[in-house]
């Protein structure tokens, strides 16, 4: 029963829906006590020799109006709680949803992709069935199964009810029992069901890996498993649903058998009638969809009580990025100044940056350089405040950057990774992807400063080519430049470039680098690369070393201080040579 009070929240919103869905299932099983009567009156009169065909013909209409009026008492408690149910679906999709939108990388380093979805579907239907199913179970055991009994009781016989109930809190007894097993192999189920999601959805993207280095076998192998797991542990609820069923018809088997005796003798003693036998024993056979709904009604509450608490669970994780209810509303712009003395990526004792200290004036570009795992993105994160636990400050346009509005601060950033994810649209839509309001000069315009627009004149449809999972795959440099073109749509304040000329040549680069100078001349830039020439026009350049700022300067400093920066540069500069005569 829990999982009602749970629900409660929901069943009070929408109290009219569900008093409306509860007064037709009162109705209908009011009327349904009418059909059994008047065929026991009906059996009576054929017996008694004084059925009239008036009197049948009466019987008939009666009986015919019964069926209508349940036909209408049916429809409304069905739209009633059917819609409560989708309702109920809608608002937890919906919440679930925004959820994911609201939490931070730590929640996403927590909980896998397959996971999340097994969440936002399979445990959401489970709850769902509660508010349906399991609101139409619960009243169709009480209403119909108690009104069933009164009328047996006082239309019929008592005696004869009671001994046929006698078998019933046998029920109640197997559907705890099995009910508490239920919920822990449901739980389990519904784990190894988003363990499985998990491999699928991995396995699906990971699939170009798999078979580059030949490892389709295995990976169907180490699949394989996991369905057998799955299995295995949804065969456990198969067999606990499997002992219901047969558990109600033996219970209903001892109610006949005592009903027969008993009223076999109650019949020849003269106590009732024979139609009063004919109509309890239709009344018992209308307790039978009652009593299963019973045992579908524990069924029902486990499977959603147990996903109830799975998506609660996400749903009460607190994301660690909070945003202030007075947030400044204000665009962040002008200086930028960096001063963290230390971080560490949560869960992790390993420190990821180490005194980094950086002042950037509007306008002006930094460059960051180092090793790989050199903490170049992790800066950026910090900016980007994808985590906030860190000792120090970040202060941009005069303000401490957890001081703004999320949605204030966000959109004055535009962030390019090395990989960007491409949605399944046209270019055009996922260029203007943050304002699809835009006009397609100012998409062209993007385009060309990205250097895209070139690209996009090969391509037979232009800007309505589809890209992404149903549509034509980008080459790796023409996806970073059209991350480029969506990110300067926005005219950010700040644009961050983590590597993403990565996959261009040289001369695009150089191109594009030139375009971002000119254009972006009161605009601030921060450019991490491992291609120097990337940098070498940057304000600043910082040489990262395990998270440490080691070298710091403008170009033509750090070649002065013949260090790591120096080495590099000129070591690039020599295999650029080499590339240039091999060709
Ligand atoms: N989410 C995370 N949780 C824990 N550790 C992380 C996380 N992300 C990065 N790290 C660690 O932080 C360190 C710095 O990583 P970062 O991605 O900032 O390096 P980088 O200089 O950008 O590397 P690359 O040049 O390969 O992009 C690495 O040791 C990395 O393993």
């Amino acid at each position: 029963m829990s999982i009602f009070l749970k629900l409660g929240w929901y069943f009070r919103r929408e109290w009219k829906l569900y008093s409306a869905g509860v007064i037709g299932l009162i109705f209908t099983a009011i009327i349904g006590i009418i059909p059994p009567r008047v065929i026991g009156n009906v059996v009576d009169g054929i017996n008694q020799h004084r059925l009239t065909a008036r009197s049948l013909t009466i019987y008939l209409v009666i009986i015919a109006a019964a069926a209508v009026g349940q036909y209408l008492t049916r429809f409304l408690w069905r739209n009633a709680i059917w819609g409560g149910a989708a309702g109920l679906e809608r608002t937890l999709r919906e919440r679930l949803f925004w959820h994911f939108m609201k939490m931070d990388a730590t929640f996403y380093q927590k909980y896998r992709t397959g996971d999340l979805m097994a969440h936002a579907t399979n445990d959401l239907t489970a709850v769902e069935r509660v508010a349906g199913g399991g609101i139409l179970q619960f009243a169709d055991s009480i209403i119909t199964g108690g009104t069933t009994l009164i009328a047996m009781m006082m239309l019929i016989d008592w005696r004869l009810t009671l001994i046929a109930v006698i078998p019933f809190p046998l029920l109640a007894v197997a559907s705890r029992y099995l009910g508490k097993k239920i919920h822990v192999a449901f739980r389990a189920s519904q784990a190894a069901f988003s363990r499985l999601n998990n491999k699928a959805q991995e396995s699906i993207s990971g699939i170009k890996v798999i078979k580059a280095l030949g490892q389709e076998k295995a990976d169907v192998a180490d699949f394989n498993d996991q369905i057998d797991q799955t299995i295995k542990i949804n065969r456990r609820v198969n067999v606990l649903d499997s002992l219901f069923d047969p558990a109600i018809t033996l219970i209903i088997a001892v109610s006949y058998a005592a009903t027969i005796i008993l009223g076999g003798i109650y019949v020849s003693d003269g106590v009732i009638t024979i139609g009063n036998l004919v109509s309890f024993i239709t009344y018992l056979g209308m307790m039978v969809w009652p009593m299963f709904a019973v045992g579908m009604l524990f069924n029902t509450m486990e499977r959603g009580n147990a996903s109830y608490d799975r998506v609660m669970e996400l749903l009460n994780q607190q994301s660690a990025i909070v945003d202030s209810k007075d947030g400044l509303e204000q665009r962040p712009h002008g200086d930028l100044r960096y001063a963290i003395k230390q971080f560490n990526y949560p869960d992790d004792a390993g420190t990821s940056l180490q005194d980094v200290h950086f002042e950037l004036k509007a306008g002006q570009t930094l460059g960051i350089v180092g090793r790989v795992g050199a903490g170049k993105s992790t800066i950026m994160k910090l900016i980007l405040r994808e985590f906030d636990n860190y000792d120090g400050q970040i202060v941009y346009g005069g303000h401490d950057i957890k001081r703004y509005a999320l949605d204030s601060y966000l959109p004055a950033i535009g962030y390019v990774p090395q990989d960007s994810f491409l949605f399944s649209n046209t270019i055009r839509e996922n260029i203007r992807f943050a304002d699809p309001r835009v006009s397609q000069e100012t998409v062209e315009a993007v385009a060309a400063k990205s250097d895209l627009s070139g690209q996009i004149a090969t391509m037979a449809e232009g800007y309505d080519t589809q890209v992404g999972e149903e549509g034509i795959s980008l080459s790796g440099g023409q996806r970073q430049r059209l991350a480029i073109a969506r990110a300067l749509l926005i005219n950010p304040e700040l644009l961050i470039l983590d590597d993403a000329l990565s996959a261009v040549d040289a001369e695009t680069e150089a191109q594009i680098l030139g375009n971002l100078k000119a254009e972006r001349a009161d605009k601030t830039t921060i450019i991490a690369a491992h291609r120097l020439s990337s940098v070498m026009n940057a304000d600043e350049i910082i040489v990262l070393d395990a998270g440490r700022v080691v070298e710091r300067g403008n170009h033509q400093q750090l070649m002065a201080q013949h260090g790591w920066y120096q080495q590099m540069f000129d070591q690039q500069q020599l295999e650029t040579k080499v590339e240039g005569a091999v060709q």
